[in-house]
């Protein structure tokens, strides 16, 4: 089958589902992309000035023009439920040398429906329907859900800067191992000299230019400093005991297959008499009973990592991938999850609705089918 043979035949499964179709704009306004990315999303994002001088953003996906729609439609007061579905293009810079800047994405979006096990199971069995319908057998599923970690930050009762450091360490690539490294020192004196001056980003950009130190990661020196004083502020408040540590790294580790995964998370907040993870981890295990029993595949397939999923920070529950043979664990042929604080967000809290979408790439899954690696 062709691309646009592969395209017609995911589309299709997501209309059955009732899904109305819609092309939303193709380019924005960059800043509220470059929030809502994680930092491997923000660093390809195709960002350009437009003629003002407005730094725009080619979409990087649907998701977010689709949730702004969505958002315009409930603040003229529409409070309906609804499901989209498209098949449209999407704009990242590669991450690998045969994948292409510009390319097709088929997915759906459902917002104001009942969030909860059922919901996120039947998504998840759509999207991965679909790839099966395009003939792509998945090598494997990686699942996460973004509520386990801070349902253990608060279960620790550590002091709210650190524990508001922790959450947003998360949601970064190697953040959380970051700070238990760095709790356990104190901040360099010309760091915290950085933090005293009058213009602290000024001044840390003074220091980073005379140590040779560039600036990666997307972030700007505003948001460093923020992270730093956040960091001194979780030092002051008592830096992190020795067993919120080992939780913390424990926690961390946590790889297993999806039918596993609630019993590894309960044994470990038993281990370490961590009440108050109990509601969120029973919600992880009806989830995966639900995902199990409409997708018996998933059985042999899914896991479940507790670090996984930060692609885009807008995701706060369910998050998943879906891989297949001969591609990189970098590109995977579907992605998804949940997305309840979305519309609020864009809305600045005037309507709130659930959110929960899936796409397919059929690009990567005519690679898949050719053989191609
Ligand atoms: N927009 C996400 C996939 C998704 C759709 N809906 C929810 N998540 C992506 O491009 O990876």
């Amino acid at each position: 089958m062709t691309h646009d043979a592969l395209v017609a035949v995911a589309r299709a499964v997501f209309e059955a589902a009732g899904g109305t179709p819609i092309d939303p704009d193709y380019v924005l306004p960059a800043d509220i992309p470059l929030e809502l990315s994680g930092e491997a999303v923000r660093a390809r994002l195709c960002v350009f000035p437009d003629h003002r001088g407005a730094d725009m953003v080619m979409r990087p996906d649907l998701t977010l023009p689709v949730a702004q729609r969505e958002a315009a439609r409930r603040e003229a007061g529409e409070a309906s439920a609804k499901t989209y579905t498209y098949a449209a293009r999407a704009f990242r810079q590669p991450v690998a040398p045969d994948d292409q800047l510009e390319f097709t994405q088929v997915g759906l979006e459902r917002f104001g429906y009942e969030a909860g096990a059922e919901a996120d199971a039947e998504l998840f069995a759509l999207i991965h329907r679909a790839v099966e319908a395009c003939g792509v057998q998945p090598s494997g599923v990686i699942m996460g859900d973004l509520a386990i970690f801070p349902a253990f930050i608060d279960a620790l009762g550590l002091p709210g800067v650190t524990a508001d450091l922790l959450k947003r360490a998360f949601r970064q690539e190697g953040g959380v191992r970051a700070v238990l490294d760095a709790a356990a020192r104190p901040l360099e004196q010309e760091v915290a000299a950085v933090l005293d001056a009058a213009d602290p980003a000024g001044a840390l950009g003074e220091l980073l230019l005379a140590r040779s130190i560039p600036l990666a990661g997307g972030r700007s020196l505003a948001e460093i400093v923020e992270g730093l004083q956040a960091r001194r502020a979780a030092i002051e408040a008592g830096g992190l005991s020795q067993p919120a540590r080992a939780v913390l790294m424990a926690l961390r580790e946590v790889d297993c297959p999806l039918a596993e995964a609630a019993g590894a998370l309960s044994a470990l907040a038993e281990a370490h008499e961590l009440r108050g993870a109990g509601a969120a981890i029973e919600a992880l295990g009806a989830r995966a009973d639900a995902v199990l029993a409409r997708v018996p595949a998933a059985v042999r397939t899914a896991r479940f990592r507790t670090g996984f999923g930060r692609r885009f920070t807008y995701y706060d529950g369910f998050v998943f991938e879906v891989l297949a043979p001969g591609l990189e664990p970098t590109q995977p042929v579907a992605t998804g999850g949940r997305y309840d604080g979305l519309i609020a967000g864009l809305a600045n809290r005037r309507v709130s609705a659930t959110g929960v979408g899936g796409v397919v790439r059929p690009d990567r899954m005519v690679r898949v089918r050719k053989g191609v690696s």
